[in-house]
C-alpha cells in the first residue's frame, strides 16, 4: 500500500480543486477522491433526518453509517447517491456548503470519516481534494498542492457555475456566503484549512484552467505523467 502515489490538492471554496483534481487524475489515469462530497453528503442527510447539529454522537452515527456512492457512467456527469437517493444537484449548492462547513468542525464526523477517506488509496495512485487532504487525511502524500485565487474570482467563478445549473444567487451574497465558510474553515480546532508545510502554493488568480493542469503536473516526476 505504501508505495501508491498519492497527489493532494487543497485550498479554499471555489479555488478550482475538483475541476483540477479531476484533469489531473484523469491524465494520469488515478483515482479521484472529492472529500468535500463526503461532508456535503453528511450535512445533507443530517437535514433530511433533521437531526439536531449540537447531538455529536448522532452526527458520528449517521456519518459512519450513511451509504455514498459515486457513479460514473461513461458520457455522463458524474452523480453521487446518498443512500441511493441521487444527490448530485442538492450536494453543490451553497445551503449544502454552507451545511457541510457546519458539521466539519466536529470532531467526532472527521473521525467517521477518517478511514472511509482513506480506502481511496488504491493503485496506481490517487488525487484528493479537500481542506485537510494534506494535512490529516494524507499526510505521508508525497505531493501537495495548496491552491488559491482571490476571493473575487472564487465568488466570480462559483457564480457562472451555479448560473449554469439554473441557480439563482447574487454576486454579493455568495462573496459574503464563501468568505464566511473560508472563514469557519481555517478557525476551526481540527483539522483547519491551512496549507501543509510541505505543500507547493499554486495561485489561480487569472490563470486559465488547462495552464493550472500542467503547472500542478509539473510537480509530479516525469515517470508518473508518462501515463
Ligand atoms: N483557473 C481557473 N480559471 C477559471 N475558472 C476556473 C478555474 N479553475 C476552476 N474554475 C471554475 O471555477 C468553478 C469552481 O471550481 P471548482 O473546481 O468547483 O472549485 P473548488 O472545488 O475549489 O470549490 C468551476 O465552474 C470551474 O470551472
Ligand atoms: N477535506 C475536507 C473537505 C471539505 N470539508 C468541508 O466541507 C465543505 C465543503 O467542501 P467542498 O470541497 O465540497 O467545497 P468547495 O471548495 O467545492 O466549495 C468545506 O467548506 C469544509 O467545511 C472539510 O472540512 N474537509
Amino acid at each position: 500500500m505504501t508505495d501508491i502515489p498519492i497527489l493532494t490538492i487543497d485550498g479554499p471554496s471555489g479555488a478550482g480543486k475538483g475541476t483540477i483534481s479531476r484533469a489531473v487524475a484523469q491524465r494520469l489515469g488515478w483515482h479521484y477522491l472529492d472529500s468535500g462530497a463526503l461532508y456535503r453528503a453528511i450535512g445533507v442527510a443530517a437535514g433530511w433526518a433533521d437531526e439536531d447539529l449540537a447531538d455529536h454522537v448522532a452526527l458520528m452515527r449517521l456519518a459512519f453509517n450513511t451509504r455514498i456512492q459515486f457513479v460514473t457512467d461513461a458520457g455522463h456527469e458524474p452523480r453521487v447517491l446518498v443512500d441511493g437517493v441521487d444527490a448530485t444537484h442538492e450536494l453543490r449548492t451553497e445551503t449544502a456548503g454552507a451545511a457541510a462547513s457546519a458539521i466539519a468542525a466536529i470532531p467526532e464526523v472527521r473521525a467517521a470519516l477518517f478511514e472511509k477517506q482513506r480506502s481511496f488509496r488504491q493503485p496506481p495512485g490517487l488525487v484528493a481534494d479537500g481542506r485537510d487532504m494534506g494535512t490529516v487525511v494524507f499526510p505521508e502524500a508525497p505531493y501537495k498542492v495548496f491552491l488559491t485565487a482571490s476571493a473575487e474570482e472564487r465568488a466570480e467563478r462559483r457564480h457562472n457555475q451555479l448560473k449554469q445549473k439554473g441557480l439563482e444567487v447574487t454576486l454579493d451574497g455568495l462573496l459574503r456566503e464563501i468568505l464566511a465558510r473560508d472563514a469557519r474553515d481555517a478557525q476551526r480546532a481540527v483539522a483547519p484549512l491551512k496549507p501543509a508545510p510541505d505543500a507547493v502554493l499554486v495561485d489561480t488568480t487569472g490563470v486559465p484552467i488547462d495552464a493550472v493542469v500542467e503547472r500542478v503536473l509539473s510537480l509530479l516526476p516525469e515517470s508518473l505523467r508518462a501515463h
